[in-house]
């Protein structure tokens, strides 16, 4: 036998040799706190929302951690919500987030282009530290020229290059992101990293996080002020050609005037002279014709004066006398005449040569107007670029602003979740070292019990089982905890899954509420109360009044906190995009008071992470459609503004793409609602433009012009409560016609999302002041209150329902009475001025939340073949 080392050595020893042993079984099984941490960290390295998730596995690894724990930490905002707090699934996910944006960019060069485009998609959902690059190399597929997409990567290096200096960028980031996280355990070594372990997460992340997203701020706001200058210059450069082209025509239009009226003037003379003229003329002839009869009975009078000279000689030669006296005074006048007519002559010469200078300045006059016009053609197109850069200023402006509260709330979401979780984690820490204290109390008790101590406390094989019992036992408890909050997660799944079935089967209107994040006219967020707040279980909210009672708890099928991206909120109701490519008639719209972010959820802003509902349901249509039959789509947009119908596409160009008009043309075709032979409700005169199903990047180009189309002719205005607000109810409508060859069958879908205009009252949006404000506001009230009506019809199940009370429901009406399906969005406003417009948008939304339309029909068609 080896002989034995005195008691108290060995012991440690034994101890050491049993700590390492347990730390090397737990490193290699990749279990242990630090390496999660450095996982989950590479994963989150520039993600809120991967962020976010960090807490909850690396504090359910550590041993002992009671159930009690996770739950509080269930409660800690939505981003820790999304981590699910099971320590197996989560640290599962975060290394699958890992894997998922690690192979997103390892994207082989010559691997087919959409398949990349869609795997970046992909990767952008798990690992938010990729949506940036992803963002860049998907907008850059985008840009590609159609033949350059089919010719790959190589056909545009422009493209490929941008998406891969994207990628580099990332990956530089993702290595930064690694090697802080890396960093001080290379430098401090082991006794670090256990340090390290009890600090909790580290706060690098973040920093990364916020750099990046400060980074793209700092890159929008230099765009923003670059447009801003362009603009100014230009408005600079347009107020002089203006204001000379005003002189120009105003030059133009007297000069014209003048020469009119001495052209009409000489006109006038030349015709009184050549009437003059013609009367001397006639009188000439009439004097010579009386000169000749004169003559000739002059003669005639002479002739018999010879013969009767002898009997009448007196008075012939007084007639003769008369009559010599007469002809002279005809030959005056003859003469006279001919003077006249010379003088007339020339008047009419001198007036022709007038006629001919005149037309010689006419000329020059033309020639000058035709100048004129050029010149106003130039400042037009000076003008037209203006406020072309103009709306891209706006849409980036939108884009910035709807970024940066989306920002705000997140950062407040994640201040918050960090508070709550280092509470939970020096709640966990006391529970950790309660349970290391409990166990080495046991090892005590059972060392004792055993009766193989010695007086020199010597530790025997025994007690190392025992020991590795306990934490066996430990971590069956912890596993068992697992497992049953896997059930507890799987139940609720299945609980929702059989909710949605029910709703589905009695035809329930879904309603889902959104709560805007603060906006920089809503005061700082950061010091004002919301009056919205969302529940961690993301279906139940309560609105708070000034005084800080909040007795209104409601509960609707989803509740969007303001911290919740667009891409979140596309998640939940892509289910139903989907229902329009399997044939249902799908309905989407948003409601609720001006300012709370309607059209921000349905159409969003710019091509990034804000884009709304609207282009990802095109684009989940496009990406599917492809993969399960053929389909032919087509795009229509409509608002309704003052109870008219208007196209919002009637300005596209015939070619599909955009045209840069704005508003509605005077000869616009007048539009009606009509119903077919089947009874369903169309809109005649519409617009419809084919979106090509065969290639996606074209389909979204053809998407991108269909909505600038309509955001130019929409009607939408300045207010107190929005800077953009929409003037109308906006309905953008897809219709989608399948046919499968395989089964013989044709579906006939279709996905209609409605923006209606928000309800507003007069004294906070200011409208009463301008008629033409006053009058839209009390038309977008009245169809609002024809909506509320409708669906008090339909809760009560009224024998009549009074869908054509206004142009919104009878439009409606197929989606609203049973045939298809329908989810209303509620936006809210977090301020507390507007709780009291929020309470009454909720309570809406709980009575549509009533009405049951029945089982929506599919309609597909089965072909006999
Ligand atoms: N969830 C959100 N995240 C970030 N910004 C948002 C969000 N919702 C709305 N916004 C911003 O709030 C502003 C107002 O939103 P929006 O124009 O969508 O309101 P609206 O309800 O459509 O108003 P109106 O009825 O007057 O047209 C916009 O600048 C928008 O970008």
């Amino acid at each position: 036998m080896a002989s034995r080392a005195p008691l108290s050595d060995k012991t440690n020893n034994d101890r050491s040799a049993l700590l390492a042993k347990w730390k090397a079984k737990k490193a290699e099984s990749g279990d242990d706190g630090t390496s999660l941490l450095k996982r989950t960290r590479l994963g989150g390295a520039g993600g809120l929302g991967a962020v976010a998730r960090v807490g909850a596995p690396q504090r359910a690894a550590a041993p002992g951690a009671a159930p009690g724990g996770d739950e509080k930490r269930q409660r800690t905002g939505a981003a820790s919500r999304a981590a699910k707090p099971r320590p197996s699934t989560a640290r599962a996910a975060a290394s699958s987030r890992v894997a998922a944006a690690n192979s997103a960019f390892q994207i082989g060069a010559d691997e087919e282009p959409a398949a990349r485009e869609r795997r970046i998609c992909f990767a952008e959902e798990p690992a938010a530290a990729a949506q940036p690059a992803a963002a860049a190399m998907k907008s850059a597929l985008r840009s590609r020229p159609q033949s350059a997409r089919a010719g790959g990567a190589a056909a545009n290096p422009s493209a490929a290059s941008k998406a891969q200096a994207s990628i580099g960028k990332w990956k530089k980031q993702r290595e930064a992101g690694g090697s802080l996280a890396a960093q001080p355990q290379a430098e401090e070594g082991a006794e670090r990293e256990e340090e390290e372990e009890e600090e909790g997460p580290p706060e690098d992340l973040d920093a990364v996080e916020s750099a990046g997203l400060r980074s793209r701020l700092k890159s929008m706001q230099k765009k923003i002020s670059s447009l801003e200058e362009q603009k100014m210059k230009l408005s600079m450069a347009k107020a002089p050609l203006e204001t000379r082209l005003r002189q120009n025509e105003d030059a133009y239009a007297r000069e014209k005037a003048r020469l009119g009226a001495e052209i009409e003037g000489l006109k006038n003379a030349i015709r009184s002279a050549d009437e003059r003229y013609r009367a001397l003329e006639l009188k000439a002839q009439s004097l010579k014709d009386e000169n000749t009869k004169l003559s000739f009975e002059v003669r005639k009078a002479n002739s018999s004066a010879t013969t009767e000279t002898k009997h009448s000689d007196d008075s012939a030669w007084s007639r003769q006398l008369a009559n010599d006296a007469e002809i002279d005074e005809l030959k005056s006048q003859l003469e006279n005449t001919a003077e006249e007519i010379q003088g007339l002559k020339l008047d009419k010469i001198s007036l022709e040569s007038d006629i001919h200078a005149s037309a010689m300045e006419l000329k020059t006059v033309q020639a000058r107007y035709e100048e004129l016009q050029a010149q106003s053609a130039s400042v037009e197109e000076a003008l037209t670029k203006a406020s072309e850069a103009e709306i891209r200023l706006e849409v980036l402006t939108r884009e910035h602003v709807a970024t940066s509260a989306q920002l705000n709330a997140v950062s407040s979401d994640l201040a918050a979740t960090r508070t709550t979780s280092e509470a939970a984690l020096t709640e966990a820490e006391g529970r950790w070292k309660e349970a290391e204290k409990q166990l080495r109390f046991e090892i005590s008790v059972l060392r004792t019990r055993g009766g193989n101590v010695d007086d020199g406390d010597l530790v025997r094989p025994d007690d190392v089982e025992d020991e590795a019992v306990l934490r066996a036992r430990i971590e069956e408890r912890d596993r068992t905890i697992g497992e049953m909050q896997e059930q507890l997660v799987r139940g609720e799944q299945q609980r929702r899954k059989m909710h949605n079935r029910i709703q589905e089967l009695r035809g329930n209107i879904r309603v889902f509420v959104r709560t805007r994040p603060f906006l920089p006219g809503d005061g700082d967020s950061d010091t004002t109360k919301s009056a919205v707040d969302v529940s961690a279980d993301a279906t139940s909210l309560s609105v708070y009044d000034k005084t800080g009672k909040a007795d209104n708890n409601f509960q609707f099928d989803k509740a969007f906190a303001p911290s919740m991206g667009q891409e979140q909120v596309f998640e939940e109701v892509s289910e139903f995009v989907q229902s329009a490519l399997d044939g249902f008639h799908v309905c989407l719209f948003s409601y609720g008071q001006t300012g709370s972010g309607k059209t921000h959820t349905m159409q969003g802003s710019g091509n990034g992470a804000m884009r709304g509902i609207i282009p990802r349901a095109v684009e989940q249509i496009l990406e599917q459609a492809d993969l399960l039959q053929k389909y032919r789509m087509t795009a229509s947009f409509l608002e309704i503004y003052n109870e008219d119908l208007r196209d919002l596409l009637v300005n596209m160009k015939p070619d599909g793409s955009a045209s840069t008009q704005k508003g509605q043309p005077a000869n616009a075709p007048k539009l009606g609602i009509k119903r077919d032979s089947d009874g369903k409700s169309f809109v005649e005169n519409l617009n419809a433009i084919t979106i090509d199903t065969t290639d996606a990047s074209l389909g979204l180009q053809q998407l991108e012009a269909v909505m600038d189309s309509a955001a130019r002719t929409r009607s939408v205005a300045c207010t107190n409560m929005n800077a953009q607000s929409s003037r109308s109810h906006s309905v953008f409508m897809l219709h989608l016609h399948g046919y499968n060859d395989e089964t013989g069958t044709t579906i006939s879908g279709a996905l209609n999302l409605c923006d209606l205009a928000g309800s507003e009252r007069l004294d906070r949006s200011g409208a009463g002041a301008d008629a033409k404000r006053l009058k839209e506001t009390q038309a977008i009230n009245k169809s609002l209150s024809c909506l509320g009506d409708v669906f008090n019809g339909l809760a009560s199940k009224a024998s009549h329902v009074p869908y054509r009370n206004s142009k919104l429901t009878y439009l409606l009406q197929d989606c609203l009475s049973g045939d298809g399906k329908s989810l209303m969005f509620v936006n809210l406003s977090p301020t507390m001025e507007s709780a009291h417009e929020s309470l009454c948008s909720l309570r809406f939304a709980q009575r549509v939340s009533q009405v049951e339309l029945g089982k929506p029909t599919k309609h597909v068609q089965y072909n006999k073949r």
